[in-house]
C-alpha cells in the first residue's frame, strides 16, 4: 500500500550535513508496522517525511497511485496522517470540539463526534477539555482526530512512549485494531516492545538505512 522509493534526507550540521535517510527503499502493507532503532537514527524523520510534512532531498513516497515527489517539492497529495508524540491537542477545546476542528481543517465534518470517541474507548467523555483526560486518553484522542480525516496511513510517533504498561497495551491493541478493522495501514515510531509484540511486521532504521526485520 506505502511505498518508499530511494528517499534521502540530510540535516545541516554547523559546517557539514547529517545523512539520516540514505537511499532507503522500501514497502508496507496494510497492517501495523513497528519502526525501532535507538534515538536519533531518524525514526520520527521518516515519519514525518512519509506524512509529507518533511520534502526529502530525492525521492518518492507513495500511497497507492498518490505520490510524493521530493524534485517536485510538493507534498500536496500526502494522504497519510502523522500523530505527534505530545498530540498537540487544542486545550480549550473539548475532546469533541478537537475532532471537528481538525476535521474542518480538512474541509470534512464530523457528523457524530461520538462514533468515533467509541471507536477509540472514549465514549462519553466528548465534553471534556484535554487536561481533564488522562495521557492514555489523550492519546486516544489524538487517534481518534487522525480518524476524522479517513487517511489510508497513519503515522503515530511514540504513541506509547509515556504511558505505563498496561495503558501502552491498550493503546497497542487499538491501534492494531485500527490498521486491521479498515485495511489502513499504521506505521508507530517505538521503542516499546509491547507494540513491537503486536506488529505485523518491523523495520529497523540504523546509519541512515531501513532494513525489515519481521
Ligand atoms: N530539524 C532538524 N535539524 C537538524 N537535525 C535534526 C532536525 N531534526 C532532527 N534532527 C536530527 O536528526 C536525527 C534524527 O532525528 P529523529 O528525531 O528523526 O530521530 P528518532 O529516531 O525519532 O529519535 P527518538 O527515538 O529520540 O525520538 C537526530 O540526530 C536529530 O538530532
Amino acid at each position: 500500500m506505502l511505498t518508499v522509493d530511494h528517499v534521502s534526507l540530510t540535516y545541516p550540521d554547523g559546517q557539514d550535513v547529517l545523512t539520516v535517510l540514505k537511499d532507503v527503499t522500501f514497502e508496507v502493507p496494510s497492517g501495523l508496522t513497528a519502526v525501532v532503532g535507538p534515538s536519533g537514527t531518524g525514526k520520527s524523520t521518516l515519519l514525518r517525511v512519509i506524512a509529507g510534512l518533511q520534502i526529502a532531498d530525492q525521492g518518492t513516497v507513495c500511497v497507492g497511485e498518490y505520490c510524493i515527489d521530493s524534485s517536485k517539492h510538493d507534498a500536496g497529495t500526502a494522504q497519510s496522517i502523522y500523530v505527534p508524540q505530545d498530540f498537540q491537542l487544542v486545550p480549550f477545546l473539548s475532546a469533541a470540539e478537537n475532532l471537528q476542528l481538525a476535521a474542518e481543517m480538512r474541509g470534512r465534518n464530523v457528523n457524530d463526534p461520538e462514533i468515533l470517541l467509541k471507536i477509540v474507548g472514549l465514549q462519553g467523555l466528548a465534553k471534556r477539555v484535554p487536561e481533564e483526560l488522562s495521557g492514555g486518553q489523550q492519546q486516544r484522542l489524538a487517534l481518534a482526530r487522525a480518524l476524522t480525516v479517513q487517511a489510508r496511513v497513519l503515522l503515530p510517533d511514540e504513541p506509547t512512549g509515556s504511558l505505563d504498561s498496561e495503558t501502552s497495551q491498550g493503546i497497542a491493541a487499538l491501534l492494531r485494531e485500527i490498521a486491521h478493522s479498515d485495511q489502513r495501514c499504521v506505521i508507530v515510531a517505538t521503542h516499546d516492545s509491547a507494540l513491537v509484540d503486536v506488529a505485523d511486521s518491523v523495520l529497523s532504521i540504523q546509519s541512515g538505512k531501513v532494513q525489515k526485520i519481521r
